[in-house]
């Protein structure tokens, strides 16, 4: 019998993520649009694909997350919902999908890692695969691995996150797993020279692990982008990533959707599905 589509949901639809995203479901082979869920008023009940700038998918936005996790829970191939909403919801959307048997694909920031450890052990009593990627987009993939590798080179780094004015949370989820990743090489970076005195609360930047700092920038105009700067006695490395279209992270969002139908717990990271 051949393979019936994936059925996806796409949480966040009528948002400017959630809108790719509906696009790129509606023109993966393997996939269906079930469902497109998302809070605002002002686009409910339009036709998702329409609203995607495409063809109409008659998919209408609906704001009824629980029986469109009801639906996709009674579908023959197994379900994923996709999430791009908000921090302040995913925590409570991911434990209801697992709950409900649909495997998340979770591109919202902002989750703590108390958080994070929290739906890691619930998706692993429910042997449900969740995928949770703060960058869906090749290109900060290869620049962490850049900064990985740089980190075994130099004691010193900070890294700049910059951001359109409209994004949420900061710093940014990619930021964070960046300066994750580079306390996990287990030393201590900027040693300090000198007893530094902030004149301006922040100005130094948010303190992460291992003395790695974290500045966020958020302005019109911007996308998202990234900076890693290394520094030793006469010479700064840099390594920076800059989106122009959000149409980067669609690559990495259906690679997401196939591979979690292969997992029984949570994954953090895109790399660790390529
Ligand atoms: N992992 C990755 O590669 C990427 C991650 N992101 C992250 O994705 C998230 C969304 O970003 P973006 O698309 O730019 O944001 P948008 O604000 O453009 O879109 C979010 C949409 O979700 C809706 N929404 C908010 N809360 C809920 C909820 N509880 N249930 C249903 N719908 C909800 C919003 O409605 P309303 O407008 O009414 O609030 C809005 O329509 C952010 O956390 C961002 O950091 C973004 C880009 C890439
Ligand atoms: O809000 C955004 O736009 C983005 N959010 C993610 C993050 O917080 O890292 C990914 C990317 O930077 C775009």
């Amino acid at each position: 019998m051949a393979q019936a589509p994936i059925p996806v949901l796409v949480n966040g639809a009528a948002g400017k993520m959630g809108r790719e995203v509906v696009k790129a479901v509606a023109q993966a082979e393997d996939m269906t649009l079930l469902g497109a869920i998302d809070k605002s008023p002002e686009h409910m009940d339009k036709d998702a694909g329409e609203l995607a700038g495409i063809e109409a998918l008659e998919v209408p936005i609906t704001d009824q997350f629980e029986p469109m996790l009801a639906l996709a829970s009674q579908e023959r191939q197994q379900a994923v919902m996709v999430d791009f909403t908000h921090p302040s919801s995913i925590y409570n959307n991911i434990r209801s999908a697992i709950a409900y048997g649909v495997r998340p694909v979770v591109g919202t920031t902002g989750l703590s890692p108390e958080q994070i450890q929290d739906l890691a052990e619930f998706a692993d009593k429910a042997s449900t695969g969740c995928l949770i990627i703060p960058n869906f987009s090749i290109g900060m993939v290869l620049l962490q691995q850049a900064a990985i590798a740089a980190s075994q080179h130099f004691d010193h780094v900070e890294i700049i996150e910059l951001h359109h004015n409209q994004k949420a949370d900061a710093p940014s989820g990619t930021a964070i797993q960046t300066a994750e990743m580079l306390a996990e090489m287990g030393k201590a970076f900027n040693p300090a020279l000198v007893e530094e005195t902030e004149k301006l609360p922040g100005a130094r930047g948010g303190l992460a692990q291992e003395g790695i700092r974290i500045h966020s920038i958020r302005l019109p105009g911007l996308i998202a982008h990234q900076e890693v700067i290394f520094g030793a006695a006469g010479q700064v490395y840099t390594l920076r990533h800059d989106t122009s279209d959000r149409a980067c992270y669609m690559p990495g969002v259906l690679l997401a959707i196939r591979k979690v139908l292969q997992l029984k717990s949570l994954v953090y990271g895109l790399e660790k599905i390529m």
